[in-house]
């Protein structure tokens, strides 16, 4: 093949494709054997998608008349897609360090959250600062993420609460997502918390009257995309109807469902999520059987989150169970003032050490499942013809236990 190309990694040790005929998702035994290619290259056109990938001296062959703006020697290194974070908080203003200190004194997060502080604290902040100083701050934490190895992120807004804030963190979402070298998918998170001074059926009707018009006229005008509708469905938070009324309201001006479910009690929110069809819940630390089936057969991602589990000391979610019963498990940071992680590599360590996943699974939950997640997976997620060439080179020889490696491309 002729022709100028953008890249050509060439002969890497270990080629990661994670899946390699177009899946949109790995269940439990395509989680455990990932497809991968030994002394393998890739192509990268000018339009940023992937060109070819397969065995080195295939490749050669192929491109023996082509020329590249850039050629990287992999030799002895490991191609892996680009990982997906499939849950953060990424946009606020103010620490709480100080409400570590009170955790590590024995208060709970509800309790702290009863008390005002925990996301009130952050949305106070939130409000008083400058949609330039949140961009500020916002593009930093996104190049620490990237630099970990995280190509696409799912970033919620959520700490307003009010329709000005709400749209001021949706806007900063939206720069970055026009001037940085990193995907987004954004998430209106409106329903984050009850914000002080109204109860969790006015915040309701306030989110459904004021705020998802506003999105739809946004949309309309081109001037903003939001991707997905998410809220804390909790005890003191928003109770199983609230949530309800504000997702089917999300989902009917296009946004996917992706939400916060059964993380501190347990709420019947996997449940109302496969009644729903969303996309995705997070969370599930106390997910009961009924809504682990729900959602198994409803296709609905489950984004885990290590993190959470490890700062607020709960029990683990259930991924082996998950697992077994044909969940699609992905993972996320849950990168927020309370859980502050930037590391996908940390969260996969974090679900093989803590929720016993095995290294493969972990690797495909922080890829392909993690952009079925989002909404994302015919594009992103693996190594494969026609994707997006999102892609981290490590220095080293391999990934860890891949099982199946494949000799031919694809
Ligand atoms: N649980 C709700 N939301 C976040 C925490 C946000 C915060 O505490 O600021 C979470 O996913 O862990
Ligand atoms: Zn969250």
């Amino acid at each position: 093949m002729a022709g100028e190309q953008r890249l050509l990694l060439e002969n890497a040790r270990q080629l990661v494709l994670v899946c390699g005929r177009g899946e949109k998702y790995l269940l439990q035994a395509g989680m455990a054997s990932l497809a991968v290619l030994q002394n393998a290259s890739l192509v990268v056109g000018q339009d940023g998608y992937i060109k070819a990938v397969g065995p080195a001296d295939v490749i050669r062959n192929q491109f023996s008349g082509a020329t590249f703006e850039r050629k990287i020697d992999c030799t002895g290194k490991c191609v892996l897609p680009g990982l997906v974070d499939a849950h953060t908080h990424p946009v606020w203003a103010g620490d709480r360090v100080h409400e570590f200190a009170m955790k590590l004194a024995g208060a709970s997060y509800m309790e702290i959250h009863q008390a005002g502080g925990g996301i009130h604290f952050t949305v106070e902040h939130t409000r008083k600062a400058t949609e330039e100083e949140l961009f500020n701050t916002f593009k930093h934490r996104l190049e620490r993420m990237r630099r970990a190895g995280s190509t696409l992120v799912e970033c919620k807004s959520g700490y307003g609460l009010n329709l000005e804030t709400e749209l001021k963190m949706l806007r900063v979402i939206e720069r970055a997502k026009q001037s940085m070298d990193i995907g987004i998918s954004s998430t209106y998170c409106g329903a984050h918390s009850v914000p002080k001074g109204k109860t969790a059926t006015e915040a309701a009707d306030d989110i459904i009257n004021n705020h998802l018009p506003k999105l739809k006229e946004l949309k309309l005008s081109g001037e903003m995309h939001v991707n997905n509708i998410d809220v804390f469905c909790e005890k003191g938070v928003f109770d199983l109807d609230s949530t309800r009324r504000i997702l089917q309201a999300g989902k009917d001006i296009g946004l996917q469902i992706n939400f916060h479910g059964d993380e501190l009690h347990p709420m019947k929110s996997a449940e109302l999520g496969a009644e729903l069809g969303a996309q995705a819940i997070s969370h599930l630390e106390e997910v009961s059987d009924e809504g682990i089936a729900a959602i198994a057969r409803a296709k609905c991602a489950a984004v885990l989150l290590p993190t959470t589990a490890y700062m607020l000391r709960l029990k683990q979610p259930q991924a082996r169970k998950m697992l077994n019963e044909g969940v699609i498990v992905a993972l996320g940071s849950d990168f927020n003032p309370n859980a502050y992680c930037f590391s996908m590599p940390m969260v996969m360590h974090l679900a093989c050490v803590n929720m016993k996943m095995s290294m493969n699974e972990a690797l495909a939950a922080a890829t392909i499942n993690a952009a079925y997640a989002l909404g994302k997976s015919d594009t992103h997620g693996s190594i494969e013809i026609g994707k997006q060439g999102d892609l981290v080179i490590i220095n080293s020889s391999r990934t860890g236990q891949m099982g199946a490696v494949t000799d031919s491309g694809q």
